[in-house]
């Protein structure tokens, strides 16, 4: 006789998956194909992630009640699925009642919705904003599927204070199963497993962790789903950066439940999680988007140089086009190696000079600035020109501009607006100038999984090796203007990641005017960042939501 509640045994098909928001059905697609996949593996439950019907971070698309009804109705369409007797599923959906709307989860099983369960901690911080178009929900309760409590909490209910896992706990949950939207940021499958093993230990419950995938505008959500059993081992961990599918097999052991099988995958760490970060964020925001190809002003720099390395790696060589523009300042250098880094990739190199463009802006204004001094305006232009030219490539035959500014530029507000600054989307912009040699340097020894790019040094070590300069007058260099890099990235990580004072960051030994100017330069810069393309979140404080100062700001830290 087999009794529901005497099931020894569980496997669970854990789905880390790569929705797109807003694309109701194609999610839809992608759990039944995910479904399918479970029951034949042989899954009695297929767990998907964190509002994967609607994709994550759904944002203000859940205010319009006919997105809404286009969720629920899919759902109900899955639900219906399940009348086969093959895998249950339990999936998140937005939902709205009269009570409020939520950030909920579903939970399928013969061929009916038999429980839904709402997010009670709702993050409002970093990039987070859910108390904006969510609800609180009410503390949960176990869900009984196939004669096992299931408890589950959603992705913050597991980080907050909220004590959502004790009560599931307490009111006799067996395993506990989280579903996330859980964004990278360096370090973060550690801060996950520690999160994890603080409720594992506080509850005596096994705990599986399952993560969504993919880019969503500046988010990278990396997967690297896990489970850690109730005597704080790491049951099963899964890969980052990949969508993929995982049975994990559960036993009734002791009068508790443990996870007995599943994938244990390699996390990478440092130089190579940021760049497959920024790798598959870049990817997803053009495929996602719809652009077919992209195209960018490749300088013998290494900004450039990287960002064309980060687009082949993504969209292979056929669909990324570097196009050289030199002026009179350009060096032979620069020229030689903008053509041997696009030679190295394997990738459509074009050279526009912009000579006669610049000379003709400076003739029509040559009468409006009659008595003038030559200075940055006249610098500005040839980044302009550009940059124009640039956005007439990507007009005439649909190119996304790749816009190449790393963090330590944009923080200091060293790019021109409508300029150098033109372009859909960054895939450095949260890289510091000291994290984009270090990338740099890892991608010429090593190729990332799934990347489609060539092996080799792609990035020609001239240009690591070289001063880096824009070029914008005779023998320029950043240092000019700029203390070396070393030091202003950890003046900028002080001020920007850490918020330290300046006088915390004198006394590391920086020259206290050095500080004060970095200071300033940061908080004058904000109008221009305000304007800047979205670009790959790397960092706990991007430049986006994570970091919200004011354009208008007099505050100067003075002690
Ligand atoms: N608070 C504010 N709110 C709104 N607008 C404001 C503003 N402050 C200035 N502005 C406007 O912004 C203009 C100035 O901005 P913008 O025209 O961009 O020019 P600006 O910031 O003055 O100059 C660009 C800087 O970037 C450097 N650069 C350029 C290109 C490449 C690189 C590189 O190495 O990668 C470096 C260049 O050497 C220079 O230091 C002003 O003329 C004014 O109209
Ligand atoms: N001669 C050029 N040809 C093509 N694109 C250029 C050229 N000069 C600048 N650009 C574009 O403008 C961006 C800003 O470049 P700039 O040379 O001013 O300094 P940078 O920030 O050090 O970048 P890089 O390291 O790529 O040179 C470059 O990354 C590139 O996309
Ligand atoms: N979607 C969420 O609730 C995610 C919040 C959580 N702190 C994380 O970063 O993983």
């Amino acid at each position: 006789m087999t009794s529901e509640t005497e099931k020894t045994t569980l496997r669970i098909a854990v789905a880390q998956l790569n929705p797109t928001v807003g694309d109701v059905a194609g999610n839809l697609a992608k759990a039944r194909a995910a479904r399918a996949d479970a029951a034949t593996q042989g899954a009695d439950l297929l767990l998907l992630t964190e509002l994967f019907i609607s994709g994550y971070p759904p944002e203000d698309l859940v205010l319009k009640p006919a997105f809404l009804k286009a969720c629920r109705r899919a759902i109900d369409d899955l639900a219906t699925d399940t009348a086969d007797g093959g895998p249950g599923v339990i999936i998140g959906f937005p939902r709205q009642d009269e009570t409020g709307r939520y950030n909920a989860v579903a939970v399928l099983d013969a061929g009916k919705v038999i429980a839904v369960r709402d997010k009670v901690d709702l993050p409002n911080y970093g990039e987070f904003d859910e108390k904006r178009v969510f609800d609180q929900g009410a503390m949960p309760g176990p869900v009984n599927f196939r004669g096992v409590r299931l408890g589950i909490p959603i992705c913050e209910d597991i980080w907050g204070e909220l004590g959502v896992c004790e009560t599931l706990a307490e009111s006799g949950a067996e395993i506990l199963l989280s579903p996330n939207g859980s964004p990278y940021y360096r370090g973060k499958v550690d801060i996950r497993h520690q999160v994890v093993l603080k409720q594992v230990i506080e509850t005596g419950l096994p705990l599986l962790y399952a993560n969504q995938l993919g880019g969503q505008d500046e988010l990278v959500f990396d997967g690297a789903s896990f489970a850690f059993n109730a005597d704080k081992t790491l049951a099963f961990q899964m890969s980052q950066f990949e969508e993929t599918i995982a049975l994990t097999t559960w036993k009734r052991q002791g009068g508790g439940w443990v996870c007995d099988s599943g994938p244990m995958s390699r996390i990478p760490e440092r130089e190579e999680a940021d760049y497959r970060a920024c790798l598959l964020g870049f990817r997803d925001y053009v495929n996602k988007n719809g652009f077919k190809n992209v195209v960018l002003g490749l300088s013998g720099g290494i900004d450039s140089a990287i960002c064309a390395a980060i687009a082949v790696d993504a969209l292979g060589e056929e669909r990324v086009r570097c196009v050289m523009l030199p002026y009179r300042y350009t060096s032979e250098d620069s020229l030689k190696d903008a053509a041997d880094c696009a030679k190295a990739l394997g990738c459509r190199y074009d050279i526009v000079p912009i000579e006669a463009p610049v000379t003709g802006f400076l003739s029509a204004l040559s009468e409006t600035f009659e008595g003038t001094e030559e200075g940055i305006t006249e610098e500005n232009l040839q980044s302009r020109t550009r940059g124009t030219i640039l956005m007439a490539i990507s007009n005439k035959f649909g190119s996304m501009v790749v816009t190449t500014g790393n963090k330590s530029e944009m923080s200091v507000g060293y790019a021109t607006l409508y300029g150098d600054m033109n372009g859909g989307f960054n895939p450095i912009k949260d890289l510091y100038k000291m994290q984009v040699y270090a990338l740099s340097r890892w991608r010429n020894q090593y190729v990332p999984p799934g990347a489609l790019g060539p092996t080799g040094e792609v990035i020609p070590h001239n240009i690591i090796d070289k001063a880096p300069s824009a070029e914008l007058r005779p023998n320029q260099t950043d240092q000019d203007s700029l203390p070396p890099y070393p030091v202003l990235d950890d003046i900028l990580e002080c001020l920007v990641e850490l918020e330290m004072g300046t006088e915390e960051i004198v006394a590391r030994g920086h020259d206290a005017a050095t500080v004060h100017r970095i200071e300033h330069l940061l908080y004058i810069a904000e109008y221009k960042r305000r304007q800047s393309a979205p670009g790959v979140k790397i960092t706990r404080k991007n430049f986006g939501r994570d970091r919200r100062y004011p354009i208008t700001n007099r505050f100067r830290d003075r002690g």
